[in-house]
């Protein structure tokens, strides 16, 4: 009998569908994966930015998750808005038990500038959560609090993947250079070579929720049972098609366009 691909997503709201777990369930279903999702805060959020968060008591994500793996075959994951170190812990209990691949967006901002998690749980995320991952996904910023270099070149940008995965654990690192200026390019290091994803870049502020959704896709190629390059090589162009189709939604940063890869298709 064919197995269905199934995928977990672990993170925050967004009600107005850009980001977050919305942004990661509506890239599962494009990619015809089944998907789960576990609340961890409920954020008031739009393209302008957060208004106000919501914080599920750990209690309840506990059993959200109990649900979810007590019942159901979870193929990959993905952790995104973690907001606090209590969260972070009872997720990390959770990853000790499941050979389920782990994606980890390590989301610490919003688009908007927004934090979306305490400061002091940075240190946490650092230390306990990214040892776990099967793949961690930093934008710049994230990669300069990883390594504690700054990044301002595509040399910065490689040498960060190597270490975070020699130096800080995680077994691979995708270092997103979408805040450098010029063409939009990743740099992922397994633990053996260093490769490059590129694309050029679209000249749109429709980039609310992109790394949400980045991640989101490289969960669903993995549940499907592509290896590590596969699925980032897929999910790139699944992300880079989601920005150039993306439409003016909103006052601030509007959202990419999640059947953008349909779009695509319809053009070839
Ligand atoms: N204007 C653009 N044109 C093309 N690709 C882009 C553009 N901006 C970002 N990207 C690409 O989108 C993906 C997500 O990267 P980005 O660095 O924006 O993530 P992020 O900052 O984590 O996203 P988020 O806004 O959700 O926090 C990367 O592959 C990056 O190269
Ligand atoms: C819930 C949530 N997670 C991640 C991001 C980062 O884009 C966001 N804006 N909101």
């Amino acid at each position: 009998m064919k197995q269905i691909p199934c995928a977990l997503t672990i993170a925050g709201t967004d009600p107005s569908g850009g980001a977050g777990i919305q942004a990661d369930l509506k890239t599962f279903q494009e990619l015809a994966v089944y998907g789960m999702s576990v609340i961890t805060s409920v954020v008031a959020q739009n393209t302008t930015g957060v208004q106000n968060v919501h914080h599920i008591p750990i209690e309840m994500i506990k059993e959200q998750m109990q649900s979810v793996f007590s019942d159901m075959p979870v193929h990959s994951l993905k952790t995104g808005m973690i907001a606090n170190e209590s969260m972070m812990r009872v997720i990390v209990e959770q990853l000790s038990k499941t050979d389920a691949y782990y994606v980890m967006d390590p989301v610490m901002v919003a688009t908007s500038g927004d934090p979306l998690i305490a400061e002091e749980a940075r240190d946490f995320l650092k230390e306990q959560l990214l040892p776990l991952a099967t793949v961690v996904t930093p934008n710049i910023p994230e990669a300069e609090f990883i390594t504690g270099q700054k990044i301002h070149d595509i040399n910065d940008l490689k040498a960060a993947a190597s270490e975070i995965v020699e130096k800080h654990g995680a077994r691979a690192a995708l270092v997103k250079g979408g805040h450098l200026e010029g063409d939009a390019v990743d740099y992922l290091y397994d633990g053996n070579t260093i490769h490059t994803f590129h694309s050029k870049r679209f000249d749109t502020t429709s980039t609310h929720g992109t790394g949400c959704t980045y991640s989101a896709a490289i969960t669903a190629y993995l549940s499907k049972g592509f290896p590590l390059y596969e699925a980032v090589n897929k999910a790139k162009q699944f992300v880079t098609a989601a920005i150039k189709h993306s439409f003016p939604l909103g006052a601030g940063n509007g959202p990419t366009n999640h059947w953008g890869i349909r779009e695509e298709r319809v053009e070839q």
